[in-house]
């Protein structure tokens, strides 16, 4: 069996960024730069007044002083004249410095009368001003290629001159599930049947990372309900194929049995991980498939460790692989087995930091205990027993995991 590390590598070397794509800033929100962004206009694009008040010669403000008012400069309409020595221009915030200014005096610290003008106190010279290319210089390159885009960034690439931007198009996932014990959600399960769960948070996950993901519900434990499916993701031509359940050796998990005859090339099966063990990579011609494990919090782990980082990579983005935290355990634990384990846990703060606690039960069909969980804790597979206190490494769930 592989390391959850060697097989993650397997899957991320394997795949490669998608075409890139123009799309419009308003729909470009947390999507992937294709390219690097440069800046098509400098801003400011000339010098401008910080403060509302008056432009001058820094060296004519001399404290009781006269000066002569001759215009205005406004935002959006400059004075056109030169400012020559002893006068000065009447000026706002954000408009263009006249010629021949080199300060702006705040109008607390002059007294106007007429066209008259006394300064009350000094300024220096360059006080007031924001200079031509102070925010960005044409040229520049603001951002680089595989940047998630933020809301800020976004109003920047605006005011670069940006209107549409290169990115990367959006990976289309579709995820079968498998089994003659499954109903979609809001069907009422028969005698011997469960609810199908799991497609419907792989399918968040897979939109909150960037994905369009496709549901193709529900094919029966059969050759022929596998093979249409097969059919159909192969008229649709999705980036990435994720099926669930059907992946372990019971007589009626046919999938690694049934894809192989209809010409899947498997390049994996089995990870030494607890849970998902039984996972599947595989390749339909140019599509890679995800099989994975039918009980719901082994498909939620790998889709969590595997699936995002090859959404990741195929969206050109350079941060691919979850991060890892350090708490201290709030409970003894057992020695480990020979698989990587991924308990589910809470977490709370302690006398030492971030304390952890896993779960006591960690069957992997109990779903409402990784929707409680605050993180997994990752334990090395081998690991010796390990005590309260003990530091260890724990990967932290959000919003869209
Ligand atoms: N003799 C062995 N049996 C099993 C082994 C093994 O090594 N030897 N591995 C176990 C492990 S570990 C796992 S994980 C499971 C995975 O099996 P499958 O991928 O074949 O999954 P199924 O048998 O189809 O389903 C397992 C379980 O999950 C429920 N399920 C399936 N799909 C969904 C879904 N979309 N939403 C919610 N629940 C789902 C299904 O009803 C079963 O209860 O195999 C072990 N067995
Ligand atoms: O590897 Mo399985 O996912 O433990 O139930």
């Amino acid at each position: 069996m592989l390391s959850v590390d060697e097989a993650r590598e397997r899957i991320l070397t394997s795949v490669a960024p998608l075409s890139a794509e123009r799309v419009p800033l308003s729909q470009s929100h947390g999507r992937i730069l294709a390219a690097p962004l440069e800046a098509l206009r400098t801003q400011p694009p000339f010098d401008v007044s910080a403060m509302d008040g008056y432009a001058l010669r820094a060296a004519d403000a001399e404290p009781g002083r006269q000066l002569t008012i001759i215009g205005t400069s406004q935002a959006g309409c400059a004075f056109d004249g030169t400012l020559a020595a002893g006068t000065a221009v009447r000026i706002f915030t954000g408009a263009p410095l006249p010629n021949g200014a080199d300060a702006v005096l705040i109008q607390e610290n002059a007294e106007r009368d007429g066209d008259f003008l006394t300064p009350l106190a000094e300024v220096k010279a360059r006080q007031n001003i924001r200079h031509r290319g102070l925010d960005f210089q044409e040229g520049d390159i603001v951002f680089d290629a595989g940047r998630r885009l933020t809301a800020r960034d976004l109003g920047l690439a605006a005011g670069l001159g940006h209107a549409s931007l290169p990115l990367r198009r959006r990976p289309t996932v579709a995820i079968l599930a498998t089994g003659d014990e499954l109903v979609l959600p809001g069907e009422m399960p028969g005698k011997d049947q469960i609810i199908a769960t799991s497609s419907t948070a792989l399918a968040v996950m897979v939109e909150a990372e960037g994905g369009i993901a496709h549901d193709l519900g529900i094919a029966r434990d059969t050759v022929a309900d596998l093979k249409a499916a097969i059919a159909r993701v192969r008229d649709m031509r999705p980036d990435v194929f994720i099926t669930l359940g059907g992946a372990s050796v019971g007589d009626h998990d046919l999938i690694r049995q049934v894809f192989e005859q209809e010409g899947m090339r498997l390049d994996f099966w089995k990870i030494a991980m607890r849970p998902g063990k039984p996972m599947i990579f595989g390749w339909f011609g140019e599509t890679p498939l995800l099989g994975l494990p039918g009980n719901p919090v082994s498909a939620q782990i790998c889709a969590l460790l595997f699936l995002k980082p090859m959404l990741r990579k195929l969206q050109g983005r350079t941060d691919l692989l979850p991060s890892l935290e350090v708490a201290t355990l709030a409970s003894d634990l057992p020695a480990n087995g020979p698989r990587e384990d991924y308990m589910r846990a809470t977490l709370s703060e302690g006398p030492e930091g971030i304390a952890i606690r896993p779960f006591d039960v960690q069957d992997s069909s109990m779903t409402r205990s990784l929707a409680l969980a605050d993180a997994l804790l990752v334990r090395p597979a081998h690991e010796g027993e390990i005590r309260a206190g003990a530091p260890c490494r724990f990967l932290r769930l959000g919003l869209s995991d």
